[in-house]
């Protein structure tokens, strides 16, 4: 070890204290010091590596740094290398998007390793979404064009802006119209739309009557909704009246029903380009619900189809961790 003294480290060392802390300790290009061996030789590094970087190979840290490059999309940025690791940032709140084909086939190179948050998750700004780093120190550059080709076909990751869409709020049940008990559902909704940059525009209560309804999601859209929040009266009780109402009001059903729990008794219509949703009771009631994956998809300008209802089951049974 004593022999280092005097030479160029080839990789950041990691230096880790149980319960403590965790970062690099010395970074790749430090020259080594007399007294670093004793802290070297605490950290278990009794040998160490030299950089050495032969034709046709990159270094852990140009690698990891081309890599996060090529899957880097628009809002997006990178923060590193750091102990050969780089991380890709979302630059403001938004949906993330993965490709998860490229994903895949980036990593099934070899050496190339690409880790990512689940497609489709809402992200703030300055979430990690992506980290990426090669397992070798020296890695064959061919490995790095691979990922790079995979690149330009078209962005790996993404963060899509939520549009700052107006919306409109109906909270449906007799016992909330007639004054019996306080509205609950609406402030829930209209945090979770505030919350992604929505801006409430209208806010009403109506009686379990479907011509009331109607009017008032109809009443909505005259007053310039981009997105419609019906709440209650989702369910299979007479009362429940609020699917034939967004019937009524002119809309076209996508689904009534999904396989997500809590919020399996969810629809989504649209009247025009508007989306319509009607909100079952657990989404007042339950923290983590279909709402809070179907809201942030709207926001970001997607337009969701039966299909992409059938592809929530895998998944849709939701964890309060989430
Ligand atoms: N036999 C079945 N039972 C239930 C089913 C089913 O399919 N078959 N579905 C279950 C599901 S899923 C849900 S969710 C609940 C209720 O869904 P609804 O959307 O119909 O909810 P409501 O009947 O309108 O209300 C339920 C409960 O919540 C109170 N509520 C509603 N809105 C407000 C509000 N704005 N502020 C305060 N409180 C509100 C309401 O008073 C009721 O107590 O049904 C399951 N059962
Ligand atoms: O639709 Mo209910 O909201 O699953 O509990």
């Amino acid at each position: 070890m004593e022999e280092a003294v005097g030479l160029v480290l080839g990789h950041d060392l990691t230096r880790i204290v149980p319960g403590q802390s965790k970062g690099p300790a010395f970074r790749r290009g430090h020259v080594i010091r007399p007294e670093d061996v004793p802290v070297l030789l605490s950290m278990g590094k009794e040998h160490i590596y030299i950089l050495e970087v032969p034709p046709g190979h990159l270094h852990e840290e140009e690698a990891a740094l081309r890599v996060a490059r090529a899957l880097a999309g628009s809002g997006v940025r990178l923060v590193g290398p750091d102990e050969g690791k780089m991380n890709l940032q979302a630059e403001h709140d938004g949906l993330l998007r993965v490709d998860v084909d490229r994903l895949r086939r980036i990593n099934a190179i070899g050496e190339v390793q690409v880790a990512t948050a689940f497609d489709r998750r809402p992200v703030r700004a300055g979430d990690t979404v992506a980290g990426t780093r090669v397992t070798p120190l020296v890695i064959e550059e061919s490995q790095v064009l691979a990922a790079e080709a995979i690149g330009r076909e078209g962005p790996v990751i993404r963060v899509l802006p939520y549009r700052p869409l107006k919306v409109g709020i109906v909270v449906t049940g007799s016992e909330v119209y007639k004054g019996r008990i306080a509205d609950a559902f609406g402030p829930v909704v209209e945090a979770k739309v505030s919350a992604l940059g929505g801006q409430v525009i209208y806010k009403t209560l109506s009686d379990d009557q479907p011509a009331m309804t109607a009017g008032k999601i109809r009443e909505a859209l005259e007053q310039g909704a981009e997105l419609i929040c019906v709440t209650g009266g989702m369910s299979v009780d007479p009362d429940d009246a609020t699917p034939g109402a967004i019937r009524q009001s002119g809309a076209r059903v996508v689904t009534y029903g999904a396989p997500v729990l809590p919020g399996s008794m969810f629809l989504l219509a649209y009247i025009g380009t508007v989306p319509v949703m009607g909100l079952p009771g657990a989404v007042m009631h339950e923290a983590v619900t279909i709402f809070d994956h179907v809201l942030p998809r709207l926001m970001a300008g997607e337009v969701l189809t039966k299909a992409d209802f059938v592809e929530m089951g895998h998944g849709g049974l939701l964890s309060k961790r989430w």
